[in-house]
Parts: C-alpha cells; sequence; structure tokens
C-alpha cells in the first residue's frame, strides 16, 4: 500500500437509483415506495426547456410532503451551462428543508466546476443556518470529465458518488452509437473462425470513474440502460460494473430496481465464500502462515482483501 491511505467512501447503500422526472409528481410517492436506496428527482434531461420552472417547483414540494423513509433523497440540477442551474440550488436549499441529501451536478468537466458549486451552496446553506451539509454526486458525461476524472473526484469533500453517463458520454465523445449502455452493435472483435465477439465500449471510461473514485473515497456508480425492456441486457451491463468496482446502478424504470439490487447485492455464496477466505486465513495466520489454501486455491493476505470487500457490502445492507 502506498503511503497515502484508501479512503473509505461514505457507508450507505447504494445499489438502485431510481430517477424519474420532476414534472411527474405522480411517481414521487411510488419512487418512495420502491425498494431502491436512492431516489434522484430529475431537473435536467428529462425536463423540457419550458418545464424548468414547474419541475423545480415539484421537487422543492415533494421535499418537504412525501415520505421519502430511510432513503437517500437527491436531485439532479441542470449543467452549469444552463440559466436554470443556479436558481436549482438556491431553491432547493433556500425552500426545500432538510430532508434533501444530496444534488447531482451533470456533465462536470472539471474540479473547478464543484468549486463553483460548493461555494454557491456553502453561501445558501449558512443564509438559511441548514443543519445538515448537502452532499454532492456527479456525472461524468463528456469527453473533459472523462479527461479530467480523478481531479473531478478529489474536488470536494462534498462528493459522495460518481457516476458514468453512458448517453451524454457517447454524444460528447462522438461516439456512433444511440443505445444509452450495454452492447453496441458495432463494437465487437473478429474471431479467425470468422465470429463476432461482443466488446465493452464503456470499459475504459469505467475503469477511470472506478480507479478516480476508489482514490479518493468516493462511491462509483454505473449509469442507465436505457433499453427497459431488455432485462438480460441491464443485467450484463450490470454485472460487468460491479465486476469492475461499481457499487450501484440508476433505474430509469422501476422494473430496473429488482435486478440492481440482486446484482449489486453479495449473494449468499459469495459471501459464505469470503467469510471462508477470512476463516482460512484465520486459521493460516495462527500456524504463523501468511499463505493457505482454500477449496483448492491459494489464498493470502491480498484475499482477505478481497473478501472483505464482499463482507462488507454484506453486513452494510443488512444494517
Ligand atoms: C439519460 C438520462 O439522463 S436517464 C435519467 C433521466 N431520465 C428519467 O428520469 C426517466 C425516468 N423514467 C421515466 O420517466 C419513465 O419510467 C418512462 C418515461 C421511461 C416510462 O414511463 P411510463 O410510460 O409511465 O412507464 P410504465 O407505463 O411502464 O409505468 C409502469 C408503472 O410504473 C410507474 N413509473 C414509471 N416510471 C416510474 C419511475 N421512474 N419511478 C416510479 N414509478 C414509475 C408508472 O406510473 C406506472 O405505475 P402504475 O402501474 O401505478 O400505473
Ligand atoms: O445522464 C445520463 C446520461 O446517460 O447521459
Ligand atoms: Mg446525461
Amino acid at each position: 500500500m502506498s503511503f497515502k491511505v484508501q479512503p473509505a467512501p461514505v457507508a450507505r447503500p447504494n445499489r438502485c437509483q431510481l430517477f424519474g422526472p420532476a414534472t411527474r409528481p405522480e411517481i414521487f410517492a411510488k419512487m418512495a415506495a420502491s425498494h431502491a436506496d436512492v431516489v434522484n428527482i430529475d431537473l435536467e434531461d428529462s425536463v423540457a426547456p419550458a418545464d424548468k420552472e414547474r419541475g423545480r417547483a415539484n421537487a422543492v414540494e415533494a421535499l418537504g410532503s412525501v415520505d421519502w423513509g430511510r432513503k437517500t433523497v437527491s436531485v439532479r440540477i441542470n449543467g452549469l451551462d444552463t440559466p436554470w442551474w443556479y436558481r436549482d440550488v438556491i431553491d432547493l436549499i433556500e425552500k426545500g428543508g432538510e430532508r434533501l441529501d444530496l444534488i447531482m451536478i451533470p456533465k462536470v468537466g472539471c474540479a473547478e466546476d464543484l468549486y463553483a458549486v460548493d461555494a454557491l451552496v456553502t453561501a445558501a446553506e449558512a443564509a438559511v443556518a441548514r443543519k445538515k451539509k448537502l452532499g454532492f454526486e456527479v456525472i461524468i458525461e463528456t469527453a473533459a470529465g472523462f479527461a479530467h476524472v480523478e481531479q473531478i473526484a478529489a474536488a470536494t469533500p462534498r462528493l459522495q458518488a460518481m457516476a458514468l453517463g453512458a448517453a451524454d458520454f457517447a454524444a460528447s465523445m462522438g461516439m456512433t452509437v444511440t443505445g444509452i449502455g450495454g452492447t453496441q452493435e458495432n463494437y465487437y472483435m473478429l474471431a479467425p473462425n470468422g465470429e463476432k465477439h461482443w466488446a465493452d465500449p464503456w470499459h475504459g471510461v469505467t475503469a477511470a470513474i472506478v480507479a478516480a473514485c476508489r482514490t479518493h473515497g468516493v462511491l462509483p456508480v454505473d449509469g442507465p440502460f436505457g433499453d427497459f425492456s431488455d432485462p438480460e441486457g441491464f443485467r450484463a451491463q450490470a454485472y460487468r460494473a460491479a465486476t469492475l468496482g461499481m457499487v450501484g446502478k440508476w433505474a430509469i424504470h422501476p422494473s430496473q430496481v429488482a435486478l440492481a439490487n440482486e446484482i449489486f447485492t453479495p449473494s449468499t455464496e459469495q459471501v459464505a465464500d469470503a467469510r471462508g477466505i477470512l476463516a482460512a486465513m484465520a486459521e493460516a495466520e495462527a500456524r504463523g502462515q501468511g499463505a493457505a489454501v482454500y477449496k483448492g486455491r491459494l489464498v493470502d493476505l491480498a484475499s482477505i482483501r478481497q473478501a472483505q470487500v464482499i463482507v462488507r457490502q454484506a453486513d452494510m445492507i443488512r444494517d
């Protein structure tokens, strides 16, 4: 390990984030009743420009009137290149009360973007003597966000989570795809026997987000999978993200919530295996050994750290 210790991210479940447009207040209670760990009321891209003020007023109203239970409640504000974002922040803090946990900042391109939002949030919180400090989540969904991902992850202690926004990311990068996440028709390797092997066009940015997040104690999250009529496609994308170290995924339709929860909750077998590794290593340590055999394979001190990832996730969800 480096002399600089990897900080732990905030300890709360973030397996599924359910989104809903702020212009559909009839779904807020359904979002609150869902099994998502986090709910995101959206003021940004699912709200048409002419409806921004109505959406903002709905979000403010819902923060006070809906029983959100123990969920983490987040509102996605508009981007910093729009005329709406500052009023989003001000109204959420001045009129939204204390229930709001996070604001999500889309299309972040550099650390200074977060510096600017932090300054406004800090002043607004002080003005209303807000008791709870707002947390931030960001979306990496532009070429600049990808290029500056590490400085963004380090930008402010308010930052709790960072998600990949596949739709805007594809547009910003000039990718010739229209699907939101998942396998893309023309992204494959051709095997010598002529078979197509599908590859993952989101792999590079996903790994970059995970590395930046893990370096700076931020939760890495996979963003939307647009085709909600394709649960197997969602599942495959979510498994890839989980395998690379992400802790959860967005749901843009209620049917995706159970899928995300299933994939980002360690299975009974995984947890039993992880506990078995820890027990085998404890026995090895008692014998004065740093390596042991568990179910026919080598386990050593690194295996303890791997097993602890799974056990910690399971414990956090159970609590
Ligand atoms: C690329 C990005 O930026 S993604 C993030 C921004 N996008 C969003 O927030 C979009 C979120 N999703 C939605 O707006 C909607 O789910 C849509 C438009 C995709 C589909 O909406 P609908 O046509 O109403 O879906 P559908 O008819 O299948 O809904 C089934 C039920 O789920 C409810 N429902 C639909 N969406 C949601 C939701 N996001 N949260 C909770 N409940 C919902 C419906 O009200 C309906 O309830 P009912 O059975 O009591 O009548
Ligand atoms: O905001 C999300 C995206 O995919 O774009
Ligand atoms: Mg986007």
